[in-house]
């Protein structure tokens, strides 16, 4: 389901100078022995007009052009003073492998020197560091310099404070019921409605459930404040609903997506509903942001949620997907999937956004990654719009962390190193 429209030669523009070389001149590697592979010479032609006419090299903007050549001209020095011939614009390269000439950075965590095309050099101090070596894991190369961990003072923001009138207005919420009211109301509803809230086998009537509020206020403004403190953290805003100041509303017609978009039916669409209202009114989703030194942010249930329980719609900028073909941004999750690419839309959660953003994705290479997944990605139509919901695809106990599979529709988000 998410989309990570990244392009391979955009994978290697941040790469260390030396490994988008690499990367270039691998298309010229000439195997030249039948020796077991760490021994074999081979001799690398690269033409650096070519180099700089390639795709990569053009994405790099003339700033970094002038440093990609200036890095070639340095490499061709150094491999002069080694067994390097250089001929006019072309140079060769006598290396004990493809890439092994080039991948003489390490990675600062891990120690190894594979993956050159994954090793992001840092801007300020140069050392390398595969982006999945990294915690939280890097799945994209990032817009812009990149600071390692070692050099980068940033910390996680300081939590919000917990004082209501604070996270009231941070979150604007209307009309906050007092907490003796909320109290009763999720008390009445709770005898009315006693099977909603036991954790016998789910009903098999697969209708959409309203979440139920945690009663204890104090909880209930620490889920909140755990929240604002990741938003904030990564300066992104609250927003519960698509916000379309890229693509317009009418872009956003669920009529155009390729086979036809199933609207939400009308019990459902009522559960959908009162979860808006609850979330306008402070009764928030059960649900808190904890840091994880691994995963970044992730989500954690802070009670049981029962099976097809509404967990959160996913929210942002509304855009068009060919806007952000080249957008490194890991958390872009697609709207609407159209026959005309031009129709294609994503949605942006990198301005303003809600917990969505924040679950964890599976490792759906593996067995053991598939089965943390307790949360499912559903888009529906509602009054013809398309919509991103995430829904409990199992009972969920307190504390389990929710988990989805980014790749629902798409193979293309790279989750292989995710833990
Ligand atoms: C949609 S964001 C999720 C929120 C993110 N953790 C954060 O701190 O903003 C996706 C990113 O979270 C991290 N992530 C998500 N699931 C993960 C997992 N199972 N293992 C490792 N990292 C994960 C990766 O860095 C990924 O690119």
């Amino acid at each position: 389901m998410e989309r990570s429209p990244y392009g391979k030669e955009r994978r290697v523009k941040r790469v260390r100078i030396s490994s988008t070389y690499t990367a270039l001149s691998s298309l010229a590697v000439e195997d030249l022995g039948s020796e077991p592979p760490h021994l074999r010479q081979c001799k690398a032609t690269v033409n650096f007009s070519e180099v700089l006419t390639t795709t990569v090299a053009q994405s790099l903007g003339v700033a970094k052009r002038k440093k990609l050549l200036k890095s070639l001209e340095e490499v061709v020095r150094d491999e002069q003073a080694k067994s390097t011939k250089v001929v006019g614009t072309e140079m060769v390269v006598w290396t004990n492998g493809p890439a092994s000439a080039y991948s003489l950075t390490l990675c600062e965590e891990c120690k190894g020197g594979d993956s050159a095309e994954q090793m992001l050099l840092c801007d300020q101090c140069d050392r390398g560091f595969h982006m999945f070596c990294l915690s939280p894991i890097l799945v994209s190369i990032p817009p812009g310099d990149w600071i390692c961990p070692h050099c980068s003072k940033s910390t996680i923001a300081h939590e919000f404070l917990m004082v209501q009138k604070k996270i009231v207005d941070y979150f604007r919420i209307q009309n906050l019921l007092p907490s003796k009211s909320v109290t009763e109301a999720i008390e009445r509803k709770k005898r009315k409605k006693q099977s909603a809230f036991s954790f016998c086998p789910p009903k098999r009537g697969r209708r959409l459930l309203p979440y139920v509020p945690t009663i204890d206020p104090q909880r209930r403004l620490k889920q909140m404040a755990s929240l604002a403190t990741a938003l904030t953290s990564i300066g992104v805003q609250f927003s519960d609903s698509l916000s379309y100041r890229y693509a317009p509303r009418t872009a956003n017609r669920a009529a155009h997506e390729k086979g036809g978009m199933r609207e939400m039916p009308r019990d459902d669409k009522e559960a959908f509903d009162k979860c808006k209202a609850m979330c306008k009114s402070g009764l928030w989703q059960p649900l808190t942001v904890a840091y994880d030194m691994r995963q970044g942010f992730v989500v954690e249930a802070d009670e049981d949620i029962k099976d097809m329980t509404f967990i959160a719609e996913y929210t942002g900028e509304v855009d068009y997907m060919c806007c952000r073909h080249y957008d490194s941004g890991n958390s872009i999750m697609g709207l609407l999937f159209s026959d005309d690419p031009i129709k294609e839309l994503v949605i942006c959660p990198d301005k303003r956004s809600n917990i969505a953003r924040f679950l964890s994705g599976i490792n759906n290479h593996t067995e053991e990654g598939r089965k943390k997944q307790n949360v499912r990605c559903v888009r529906y139509s509602i009054n013809g719009e398309a919509r991103v919901i995430l829904i409990a695809m199992r009972d969920i106990l307190k504390g389990e962390r929710l988990y989805y599979d980014y790749n629902a529709y798409y193979t293309e988000y790279p989750t292989q190193h995710f833990v």
